[in-house]
C-alpha cells in the first residue's frame, strides 16, 4: 500500500518511518523546505534513539521518500495521515489552522478516493471540520469524489518513540465507514500480528480518548507531586509511598514519579485544551484545573529550595544545572522545567552553567547565550554554589562525587528527579535536597 504522511515532525517522521519499516511505501510531506532537503540527504532534524538508522535503511530501500509537494503523491496514495502541529491558541484551545490547511490542499487536488486520517491531537469535532473543508473545496471545483475521514490519535512518547510505535499497547481508530476500517486494519495488522489490539470506535470518542489519556497521565503526576510536597512537610518519603501504592495492580507503578513538574509539547498543551473544550461547553474541569495549578507551582520548587538555603540572597551565586531537555533521551525543550528554573535564577542574579548531553543546540536556539554551556557534568560544577539536577539522563546517575565535591564551592545538591540516595549523598559530605522526603 502507498500512503502519505503530512507533517514531518516528531510524530510524522516516526510514523512514516515505522510504516515504511513494515513494507508500506511512504511519502513524507512537509512545508518546511530546509527540513525536507536535509531529510533527502539523510540528515534527521530531531534526536530520537534508533530513528536515524531506520530512516536511512528505508530511504535506501526506496520505501521512504520526502517531498514538499503533496500533489506529487496524492494520486498514488490510498491513505493520508495528517500529523501537523496543533499548537495552543491564545486561549489554550488547539489551533487547527495547519490541520484544516492540509484538508483544503487535499480537497483542491484529489482526483480519486482517499482516506484522510488525523493523527495530530485534535478536539472532538475536528474530523467533521476536516470533512467540511475537503467537501467545500470539491464543491468549488464542481467535482464529486468520494472520500473518508478517520481519527487515529498517537500515543508515542518522545525518547521511546520507535518502540512505542512498533509495539503499541493499543491503537485507537475512530471510523465512519467499513472501507476506512478495512484500510486501517490492513495498515496496522503487521504491527500486531499475534495480538490485534486496534480498538475501533466512533470518531468523537477516538478524538476524546487522546485528551483523556494525556490528562489522566498528567493527573497522576500532579497527584504524586502534591503527595510528595505533603510527605516533605509531615516526614514521610514519597519514594516509599510510590512503591507502596504502585504495587497495587489497580494503581500500577508507572507515571507515579514525583519531580519538578511535567513538561513537553503535549501534557501542558493538551490539559489546557481539554479545560478549554469543557469551558466552551459550560462544564468546569475542576480536577484538571488543579492538575495545572500544581504543575505550574512544582516547576518553581527547586528554585524555592535554593532560595531557602541561601536565605533569599542569590545574587552572584554560581549555579550548575544538569539537564535542559524536558525529559531524557530527547533534545526537545518545549515547556521544559529547566526554562522556568533558568528564568528565575537569572532574575535573582545567579550565573548559570548548564550541561545536557543533546539539548545544548536547542537551548542556544531558544534562549541564546544568557547562560554558560559546560562541556560535561564536571565542567558545569566548577566553583558552583549549588548543583541542580533537572533531567534524569542516565549519564548523571553515577558521577564521581569525590571529584565533584573538590570542584564545587559549596557542596549543595538539589535533585529535582529523586535519583540519588540521601544516605550516600550525606556520607559523601553533601547537603542534599530532593522532592518529597
Ligand atoms: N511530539 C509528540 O511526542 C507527540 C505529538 N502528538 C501530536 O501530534 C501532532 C504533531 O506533533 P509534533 O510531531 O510534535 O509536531 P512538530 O511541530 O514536531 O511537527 C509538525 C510538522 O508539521 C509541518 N507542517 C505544518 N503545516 C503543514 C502543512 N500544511 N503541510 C505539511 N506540513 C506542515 C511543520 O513544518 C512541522 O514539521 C500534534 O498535534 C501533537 O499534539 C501526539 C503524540 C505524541
Ligand atoms: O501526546 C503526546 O505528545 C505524548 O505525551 C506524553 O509523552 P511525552 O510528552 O513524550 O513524555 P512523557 O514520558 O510522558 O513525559 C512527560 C513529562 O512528564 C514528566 N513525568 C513523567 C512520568 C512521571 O512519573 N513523572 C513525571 O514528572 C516527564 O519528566 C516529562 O516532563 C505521553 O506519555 C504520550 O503517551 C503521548 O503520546
Amino acid at each position: 500500500m502507498k500512503i502519505a504522511i503530512v507533517g514531518t515532525g516528531y510524530v510524522g517522521l516516526v510514523t512514516g518511518t515505522c510504516f515504511a519499516e513494515m513494507g508500506t511505501e511512504v511519502f513524507c510531506v512537509d512545508v518546511n523546505t530546509e527540513k525536507i532537503e536535509n531529510l533527502k540527504k539523510g540528515i534527521i532534524p530531531i534526536y530520537e534513539p534508533g530513528l536515524e538508522d531506520m530512516v536511512h535503511r528505508n530511504q535506501q530501500a526506496g520505501r521512504l521518500q520526502f517531498t514538499t509537494d503533496l500533489t506529487e503523491c496524492l494520486d498514488e496514495v490510498e491513505v493520508l495521515f495528517s500529523a501537523v502541529g496543533t499548537p495552543p491558541d491564545e486561549d489554550g484551545s488547539a489551533d487547527l489552522k495547519y490541520v484544516l490547511e492540509v484538508a483544503r490542499t487535499v480537497g483542491r487536488n484529489m482526483k480519486k478516493h482517499i482516506l484522510v486520517v488525523t493523527k495530530s491531537t485534535v478536539p472532538v469535532g475536528t474530523a467533521k471540520k476536516v470533512r467540511r473543508a475537503i467537501q467545500e473545496e470539491l464543491d468549488k471545483r464542481g467535482v464529486e469524489i468520494e472520500f473518508d475521514v478517520a481519527s487515529n490519535p498517537e500515543f508515542l512518547k518522545e525518547g521511546a518513540a520507535i518502540s512505542d510505535f512498533m509495539s503499541p499497547d493499543r491503537v485507537v481508530v475512530g471510523v465512519e465507514s467499513e472501507r476506512a476500517e478495512e484500510l486501517m486494519t490492513r495498515l496496522y495488522r503487521p504491527f500486531l500480528l499475534n495480538n490485534f489490539r486496534v480498538i475501533f470506535m466512533d470518531v468523537p470518542s477516538a478524538e476524546m480518548t487522546k485528551y483523556a489519556a494525556n490528562a489522566m497521565l498528567a493527573t497522576r503526576i500532579s497527584f504524586m507531586n502534591d503527595i510528595a510536597n505533603l510527605c516533605e512537610i509531615i516526614g514521610a518519603d514519597v519514594n516509599m509511598v510510590r512503591k507502596g501504592i504502585g504495587s497495587d495492580n489497580r494503581i500500577g507503578n508507572r507515571f507515579l514519579y514525583a519531580g519538578i513538574g511535567y513538561g513537553g509539547s503535549c501534557f501542558p498543551k493538551d490539559v489546557k485544551a481539554l479545560i478549554n473544550t469543557a469551558k466552551q461547553n459550560n462544564y468546569p474541569m475542576r480536577i484538571l484545573q488543579a492538575v495545572e495549578e500544581v504543575n505550574d507551582e512544582q516547576k518553581s520548587l527547586l528554585f524555592h529550595k535554593l532560595e531557602k538555603h541561601f536565605n533569599g540572597d542569590l545574587k552572584g551565586k554560581r549555579i550548575a544545572i544538569w539537564g535542559l531537555a524536558f525529559k531524557p533521551e530527547t533534545d526537545d525543550m518545549r515547556e521544559a522545567p529547566s526554562l522556568v528554573l533558568i528564568e528565575k535564577l537569572l532574575a535573582a542574579g545567579c550565573e548559570v552553567y548548564a550541561y545536557d548531553p543533546v539539548a545544548v543546540e536547542e537551548s542556544k536556539r531558544r534562549i541564546g547565550d544568557v547562560i554558560h554551556y559546560a562541556k560535561d557534568i564536571y565542567d558545569a560544577v566548577v566553583d558552583a554554589d549549588a548543583l541542580m539536577l533537572v533531567t534524569e539522563w542516565k549519564e548523571f546517575r553515577m558521577p564521581s562525587w569525590s571529584a565533584i565535591k573538590k570542584l564545587m564551592a559549596t557542596p549543595l545538591v538539589l535533585d529535582g528527579r529523586n535519583i540519588y540516595d540521601i544516605k550516600e549523598m550525606e556520607e559523601n559530605g553533601f547537603i542534599y535536597h530532593c522532592i518529597g522526603r
